[in-house]
Order: structure tokens, then sequence, then C-alpha cells
């Protein structure tokens, strides 16, 4: 299999973080008004996760690049704050590492990114807002090569390994390298099993996904673009890239994330393993002018505007015309 090796490190780097994000919610649990007023939680466990990750990944390949979402500037002016995430890091690392190694392995995360050679892109929690809420995140690991992402690899903590069943088994990991499909296993057991989209033969049939967050992706024209394909079942709203994990295995047929801002660019670690892990269940993905997702450009999708994710090739360019006239950008 292609990428063997970075496939299992990058599992167990994901698998060690996303044990890391949960040891921080249960720790929390008990005192839930402490998580509502103070936004620590979040931050101690997002520097952790991004800790173990790129200390991991440093053992095994320690000539790739990263480019991870967080940086350790706040933990120098803050020694509580830096000695939590360390006992923390400490407590599910294998090897004891000072708060100085710490803060270095944390800092391999600033990597600008590039058309050339291989780097790893990390978002240590995606879907802070889900983490907070005792919902969705993920730990989200990518490897870029020559500006194409080669392998994605996504745990999601909080997700049922059966939709259908939400009291069942929860933790789903995802992966896919190019070419080489894509897979769910669950947190506790080595067992794939190859994933495929939904499939849909017509958009009214189906059902969409979108972010909790109406400050991250328009939900009214989403609205209005699930009417124009007939779709009446109400969307799954979900936080993080939990979303193109249930598009992958065909617990919804679209993903739809429509810019609010104009300014805001997606960034690389929110996309990059969720459009592989789509693309290699047999989806389609673009932004919303229809243009491929381009990695080769720096640590953010800044030549791309919002996300249309599908099922199919098929019903991707239906989506997309639909939310092309919704948006304005094309004639009836
Ligand atoms: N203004 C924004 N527009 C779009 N996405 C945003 C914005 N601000 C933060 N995000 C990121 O959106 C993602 C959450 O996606 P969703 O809204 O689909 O749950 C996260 O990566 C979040 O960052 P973070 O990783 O810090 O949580
Ligand atoms: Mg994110
Ligand atoms: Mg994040
Ligand atoms: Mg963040």
């Amino acid at each position: 299999m292609a990428l063997a090796r970075e496939t299992k490190v990058a599992i167990d780097a994901v698998l060690a973080a996303s044990r890391l994000c949960q040891s921080v919610f249960k720790a929390l649990v008990s005192t839930e008004t402490v998580i509502k007023k103070d936004k620590s939680p979040v931050t101690v466990a997002d520097y952790g996760a991004q800790a173990i990750v790129n200390a991991l990944l440093n053992r095994h390949f320690p000539n790739d690049p990263i480019v991870g979402e967080e940086d350790s500037k706040d933990l120098h002016a803050d020694e509580s704050l830096r000695n939590r995430v360390l006992n923390l890091v400490n407590g599910v690392h294998d090897q004891p590492m000072t708060a100085e190694e710490m803060t270095k392995f944390i800092d391999l995360g600033s990597f600008a990114g590039g058309p050339m050679g291989r780097f790893w892109t990390l978002d240590p929690i995606d879907g802070t807002k889900g983490f907070l809420r005792g919902e969705q995140f993920a730990v989200c690991l990518s490897l870029v090569v020559n500006g194409k992402v080669e392998l994605g690899v996504m745990g999601c903590p909080n997700l049922p390994i059966d939709l259908t069943k939400p009291e069942g088994e929860r933790g789903s990991l995802f992966f896919a390298t190019r070419g080489g499909g894509a897979f769910q296993r669950s947190f506790t057991s080595e067992v794939l099993t190859k994933i495929k989209t939904a499939d849909v033969k017509n958009t009214s049939e189906t059902i969409f996904c979108e972010s909790v967050e109406a400050g991250h992706s328009s939900q009214s024209e989403a609205a209005q673009v699930a009417h124009r394909l007939g779709i009446t079942r109400p969307s799954i709203r979900m936080d993080s890239q939990c979303k193109y994990g249930i598009v992958s295995r065909g617990d919804a047929g679209i993903y739809l994330r429509i810019p609010v801002s104009e300014t805001y660019e997606e960034k690389i670690w929110d996309h990059a393993g969720g459009m592989l892990i789509v693309e290699e269940a047999g989806g389609a993905i673009t932004d919303v002018d229809g243009k491929p997702l381009d990695f080769s450009v720096g640590r953010t999708l800044k030549n791309n505007k919002g996300i249309v994710a599908a099922s199919s090739p098929k019903i991707h360019a239906e989506v997309l015309d639909a939310v092309r006239i919704v948006l304005g950008k094309s004639q009836l």
C-alpha cells in the first residue's frame, strides 16, 4: 500500500491526540459551568493535541515540515497554562518531555505550505465549539505532496460508528490515500470498513449537512439551495470535519459551506483530509465557483470560496448549479 508507514504513524498520532482531548473533556464533565464560563479547556486540549501529533511526526519523519493551526506564543506568557498542557501531554506520551521541548514541538507547525515538496497539515481540534458543547469535533491530519493531498486521517471521538444508533459505540476514525480508497474503523478495533458515499439518484431524496455556526456558513442560502433541489428533510447541523465523514459513509449526500464573509479564507487543515476522504469514497468536491480546492498556495485556500461536496460527480453538478443560481453567479 502506498504511504503505508505514513498512514500508520498518522493514525496512531490522531488516536493519541483524540484520547488526550477526550480526557480533557471528561475531567470537566462534572463542572459544566467551568466549560461555559472559561474557554481554557479547549485551549489546553488544542495545544496538547498539537504537541503530541507533532512529536510523533517529528520522531518518524524528522524532515517533513508541518502546517499546524496553533503556535506556542500564548504559552510562553502563562506558566500555569503551560504546566497544565505539559501535564496532559506527559500523561499520554510515551517519553516525558520538558516544557521547552513541548513548545518546540508545537511550533514545528509554523511551516508556510506552498506548491513544492511534502508537508503535513494538522488541525489539533477542528470544531472547538462542538468540543465545548460535548458534541462533534475532529482531530485532522493530512499529508500534502507537491500541492496535492495524498493522505487524510480524521479522528471523530464523539461520532457514532452508526449514525442511526446514537447510543451505540462512539469514536469513528476515517482515512484515505489517493487512489487507495476510503476507510472507517472504530477507536478500539483495527478492523477496517471500506466506505462509500450514498447512492443518490435524485437530489430530492437526500439530506444535506452544514455547520452549526451561522457565522461559518450561510444557513439561509443553504436552505434556498435545498429548496431548489427539492430537499424537504431538515439539514444535519454538525460541527467540524465530521461532516465530511458522514458524507463519505453515506449518512448525508451533500455538504455545503456557503461563505458569509467576503474576506475569510478557509484554512488548509480544515479541508485537506475531509476532501480526500470524500473523493476516495466516490464523492466530488469543489468551491462554490466549481473550482478544485487548491492546497498549493500556503496555509489558506486563498484561491477558493466556500465548499460544495456531494456523493457523486452527477449530484455535485446539480448542487453546484443550484448554489450558483442562489448566489447570483449564473443565469436561470
Ligand atoms: N469565520 C469563519 N468562517 C468559516 N469557518 C471558520 C470561521 N471561524 C472559524 N472557522 C473554522 O471553521 C471550522 C469549524 O467548522 P464548522 O463551522 O463546519 O464546524 C473550524 O475549523 C473553525 O476553526 P477551529 O478549528 O478553530 O474550530
Ligand atoms: Mg478547524
Ligand atoms: Mg482547530
Ligand atoms: Mg481554532
